[in-house]
């Protein structure tokens, strides 16, 4: 047992009082210990509670830490209990192509709608409609409306995005009618439709206490669900602002904001005084509420490295190069999560090179190879999509398949590549950082020696390189961002509390439902 940190005893003596908290836990400072801790003087004071995790996988982690009075699971888990037991003979039902359920639901076969100048099909359209019941399910609203119909590339503008609205409400409305039978229906019920329902009838959770864990990244609807139960149970929320990496798919930071004390975790365990400083720099630009401390037994090098044992990409593109760049150099190399997701956008790719339309969500709108060139290079939301494009122009779409088919485990290869995305919540003795993170563009604007002024610091794209650079524990290279050692955010001295010192202008991304192919 360690000797706990004094902020790990004030989180346990805040718990004690049985007020709200808020913890904000930085990369590696021993989260889960700080949680086990507060579970275990629960349990002497004879208090039930409940931890609430993001998946299953944190779940079990998180239970063998944990009293058995404390019950460790997911929101799914307790809506399961609750209303999706009712529902178990539909959801074994077998998959079938969106289509065929688009098809059932009225979709007409041969259907093709004109929205601006793209064609929705009778998959496109039939994709759109389940995509829409699931981000309704996710949300906080009581019915579906027209936020909760995803954009579709090619068709973002709001215009354009109205008139699909139009198209695709009324099946959606009636996908989620159908959806209500227990036992027969023509969509195959998922685990966030119960997940809805279980939220719908608003539940009481009974405990004495609830610790939500990664509260930074909350779909709304376990917000609301969670929030709600703030009269009867003490809520704690545990996670880290700056780690908030998911608001494109809807998730919210609920710690920001939240009514409840707040504490903070900011001795990290995973590595040394000197990324524990560049990681501070990024904590800085995205004004986060804390600034780590690296544990001085730990040693962690900040400098180039050739054969790291993780390379970080920020897009799913950058990781393709990545790995066909570490083939090339004859290193056994794995994909983190596989490369389902990008052969699958490869095989899209292979279908419009050679003139027929895909049905890979993020590229149903195209009918040719020339036409999403064009639109990833002339259309900014779909800027994006450009790497995919050059890429598959570089090698082809062949090429990058035959690539995919010879990745290794992780457990036997030399090298794992990984997308930030991917990363959170892992570690490795040494990680680079890939080129893909690219410096933010400079403004139209020269300094007084006539040089050009960098363009502020995404804030996004600054959480998603504080979780990147946070990966390592012994040989940080930063690689790709070492554009930040010569942008004035990086600069220690501009900190002075400003939060957000990146400023706030967008830069340029597609507005697509991923984060970046
Ligand atoms: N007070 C302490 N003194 C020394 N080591 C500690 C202390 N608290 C936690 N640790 C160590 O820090 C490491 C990370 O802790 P833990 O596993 O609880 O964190 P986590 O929740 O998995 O990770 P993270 O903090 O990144 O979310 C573990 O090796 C743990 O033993």
């Amino acid at each position: 047992m360690h000797t706990p940190t004094p902020e790990q005893t004030a989180a346990a003596e805040a718990f004690a009082t049985g007020a709200h908290l808020v913890i904000q836990a930085g990369a590696g400072t021993g989260k889960t210990t700080t949680l086990a801790m507060l579970a275990h003087s629960a349990r002497r004071q004879g208090r039930p509670g409940r931890y609430i995790a993001f998946n299953r996988a944190v779940a079990r982690h998180a239970a063998r830490e944990f009293p058995d009075e404390v019950a460790c699971g997911t929101a799914h888990a307790l809506a399961y209990t609750a209303v999706g037991r009712g529902y178990q003979a539909r959801m074994n039902a077998p998959r079938q192509a969106g289509w065929r359920t688009g098809a059932a639901l009225g979709i007409d076969d041969g259907m093709s709608v004109r929205i601006g100048a793209r064609k929705v099909d009778n998959r496109a359209l039939s994709y759109t409609v389940l995509r829409t019941v699931t981000r309704f399910c996710q949300s906080a609203d009581s019915r579906i409306a027209p936020h909760h119909v995803p954009p579709l590339r090619g068709a973002e503008s709001e215009p354009l995005h109205a008139q699909l609205a139009g198209l695709v409400l009324p099946y959606a409305r009636t996908a989620w009618a159908d959806l209500q039978h227990p036992d027969h229906g023509v969509v195959r019920f998922e685990h966030d439709h119960y997940l809805k329902m279980w939220a719908l009838r608003e539940p009481v959770i009974k405990a004495d206490f609830l610790l939500l864990d990664e509260a930074q990244d909350t779909n709304p609807v376990v917000e609301q669900v969670f929030t709600a139960q703030r009269d009867h149970a003490q809520l704690v929320l545990v996670g880290d602002s700056a780690q908030a990496i998911y608001g494109w798919r809807g998730a919210r930071d609920v710690m920001s904001g939240f009514d409840g004390r707040q504490l903070s975790l900011s001795r990290s365990f995973r590595f040394g005084p000197a990324l524990a400083a560049e990681a501070n720099r990024w904590l800085a630009i995205v004004g986060a509420p804390i600034r780590l401390t690296g544990s001085p037994r730990l040693e962690t090098e900040l400098h180039r490295v050739r054969a790291p044992d993780a390379i970080l990409c920020r897009t799913n593109v950058g990781a393709m190069v990545e790995v066909i760049r570490q083939l090339e150099a004859d290193r056994r190399v794995a994909l983190a999560g596989g490369g389902e997701a990008l052969s699958a956008l490869a095989r899209a790719a292979h279908d419009l090179e050679a003139g027929r339309r895909t049905a890979h969500p993020e590229l149903m709108l195209f009918e040719t190879w020339a036409e999403l060139r064009e639109y990833a290079e002339f259309d900014p939301a779909g800027r994006d999509l450009l790497p995919l494009v050059e890429l598959v122009d570089e090698h082809g779409a062949q090429a990058v398949l035959q690539a995919l088919d010879r990745l290794s485990p992780e457990t036997s290869a030399e090298v794992t590549v990984s997308t930030a995305h991917r990363a959170k919540g892992r570690e490795w003795a040494s990680v680079r950082i890939a080129d893909d993170f690219t410096a933010p563009d400079d403004l139209d604007e020269r300094s007084e020696d006539g040089s050009p002024v960098p363009g502020p610091v995404d804030i996004d794209e600054a959480r998603l390189a504080y979780v990147a650079v946070t990966r390592a524990r012994s040989l940080l290279d930063i690689g790709g961002l070492s554009w930040i050692n010569n942008h004035p955010a990086g600069d220690p001295r501009h900190e002075h509390g400003r939060p957000g010192a990146g400023g706030g202008r967008e830069r340029l991304k597609g507005r697509s439902e991923r984060p970046q192919a």
